[in-house]
């Protein structure tokens, strides 16, 4: 198990070039198994007396940072200490003089955290912190689990370094870089782009050099992230940061903030002035997805933002001019959402100055080989296996039979199923043809399934079939059951109702 762990965890390490690219991925999986908010990354320079921030991942962000923080000459000892321990837990950073000091002036939400101690060449490189906004969030067990990444993670970072000294040195090179971050958010990795995509292709062609907003609508987990990419790949913004910005995971209350920033004391806690999403995003694009669960009052200020290409940071006074490219994203029907008048008019003329659709996966279905090849290899190397497994024909039928209401998203989901219950293959998604006898449109546009075989003379028990149905739905969203596109929304149900049913019923 723990070798498992440390394959895959060593897998998305060392996946991209790019240091916040490879710290997403790692993100992701680890935070499956440490309760972690968000990676941090940072560097001790003892020439300049200060810790540079080079990275930051969590839920809504990848970014690089160039954020340097003064020490003093007392946490500066403490930390040429060789004989400190490599790795520590600080259940309540309060009890830890230099990171108390440090940390919440990049990541003022973190309480408690991992800190793994990078080594290179014998001399202290900096750190890598797994951090809790919640304090106590952490045991040994997590240290442990992530211990062994250490010598990977020194390295990775003791590369990206080498490569941004050089970089600042060489014109060259600094091109080269250019062409492998454009790279990271390569057009070339949509599947189906001569195929169902090809229509978008064309359009993502035709739009992806101009300064145009877009708007992505499609259904949930079709690839409208993926489209988004690709456009930044082709524009001329490649290189420069692509940030995404999940609208509907933003408490409204946070969202000014995290969106535009705000300045040092301009609420409790604002100790340092921090830059929001659009700042991050200045030069490059902005991914705003799910625009469709942004609240009303948030709208009106994000359209003023997208007119006059400047913010304003929360306390602060001063404008700050932006050069933004934005790019929108919802599956759902925003101009129904403007007639029912929760969504702004004005705004969605603003966004929707080139609407792209991306059609749902049973709309083209002739992609569905491909992509299953290209998952089958992605996720054989996620899992080390040596032969990729086999998929016979009839079994490949029944993925083109089925309705797909996930999307992509489910498809990868299914795949991964198939694997985990037989690696060696062939694989098999029988499971499926139960579910694909009828699909019901629903309001929103969405498609669900309804299998009315069981209501023929005998019926089941109510509670097995809202089970069976609940379990469906938790399927098609990768087992995702809050926010948007969980399975509450997808059952248009109260999240905390759907979880204390799914409770009653012994399914979580
Ligand atoms: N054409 C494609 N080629 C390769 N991978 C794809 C493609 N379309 C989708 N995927 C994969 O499917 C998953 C879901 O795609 P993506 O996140 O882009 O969907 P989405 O429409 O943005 O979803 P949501 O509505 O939930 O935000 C991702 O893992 C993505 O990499």
């Amino acid at each position: 198990m723990k070798e498992q762990f440390y394959y895959q965890a060593t897998h998305c390490l060392c996946s991209s070039l790019s240091l916040e690219v490879a710290l997403q991925r790692y993100y992701e999986f680890i935070k499956q198994h440490l309760p972690i908010d968000g990676i941090f990354l940072n560097i001790y320079r003892p020439e300049h007396g200060d810790i540079q921030f080079l990275s930051h991942v969590n839920e809504q962000q990848a970014v690089a940072l160039d954020k340097q923080v003064k020490i003093s000459a007392d946490m500066a000892e403490v930390l040429q200490q060789n004989d400190r321990p490599v790795i520590r837990i600080i259940n309540d950073i309060k009890h830890d003089q230099v990171t108390h000091f440090v940390a919440p002036q990049v990541i003022p939400e973190i309480s408690s955290v991992i800190l793994l101690r990078m080594i290179s060449s014998n001399t202290h490189l900096g750190v890598v912190g797994f951090y809790s906004k919640i304090p106590g969030q952490f045991k040994p067990l997590h240290a442990d689990l992530i211990e062994p990444h250490k010598d990977t993670l020194s390295l990775i970072t003791a590369f990206t370094l080498r490569g941004r000294n050089l970089l600042k040195a060489n014109q060259v090179l600094s091109q080269e870089n250019d062409n492998l971050r454009r790279g990271v958010f390569s057009a070339d990795g949509v599947v189906g782009s001569e195929g169902g995509l090809k229509k978008v292709m064309v359009q993502v062609d035709a739009i992806a050099g101009l300064n145009t907003s877009v708007l992505m609508q499609g259904e949930t987990g079709c690839g409208k992230e993926v489209i988004a990419n690709a456009i930044h790949a082709k524009s001329n913004r490649a290189g420069k940061p692509f940030i995404k910005v999940n609208c509907g995971a933003i408490p409204e209350t946070l969202i000014d903030s995290e969106l535009f920033g705000y300045e040092k004391g301009a609420f409790t806690g604002a100790e340092n002035r921090k830059a929001g999403y659009f700042e991050q995003a200045n030069g490059g694009t902005i991914f705003l997805d799910e625009i469709g669960e942004l609240p009303l009052s948030a709208q009106v200020r994000l359209l003023r933002v997208l007119q006059n290409s400047t913010i304003t940071r929360v306390g602060g006074f001063e404008s700050v001019d932006l050069d933004i490219r934005v790019i929108a994203a919802t599956h759902r029907n925003l101009q129904a959402m403007v007639h029912e008048k929760t969504f702004r008019e004005d705004l969605w003329y603003r966004l929707a100055v080139f609407p792209i659709d991306i059609p749902s996966l049973r709309q083209r279905r002739s992609d569905i080989p491909l992509l299953v090849q290209h998952f089958i290899e992605t996720l054989a190397a996620k899992f080390n296996l040596e032969k990729l497994p086999r998929v016979m024909p009839e079994q490949l039928a029944v993925l083109n039979n089925y309705a797909w209401p996930g999307n992509v998203r489910e498809l990868i989901n299914v795949l991964e199923r198939a694997i985990i219950q037989n690696p060696s293959g062939p694989l098999s998604f029988d499971l499926l043809t139960a579910a694909a006898k009828e699909e019901v449109p629903t309001q929103s546009g969405q498609t669900i399934i309804v299998d009315p075989s069981h209501a023929s003379d005998k019926l089941v028990p109510l509670d097995t079939m809202i089970s069976k149905y609940i379990n469906h739905a938790m399927r098609i969203t990768g087992g995702k059951l809050y926010g948007p596109g969980g399975a509450a929304e997808l059952l248009d149900v109260n999240p905390n109702t759907l979880k204390s049913r799914m409770k009653k019923l012994g399914l979580c």
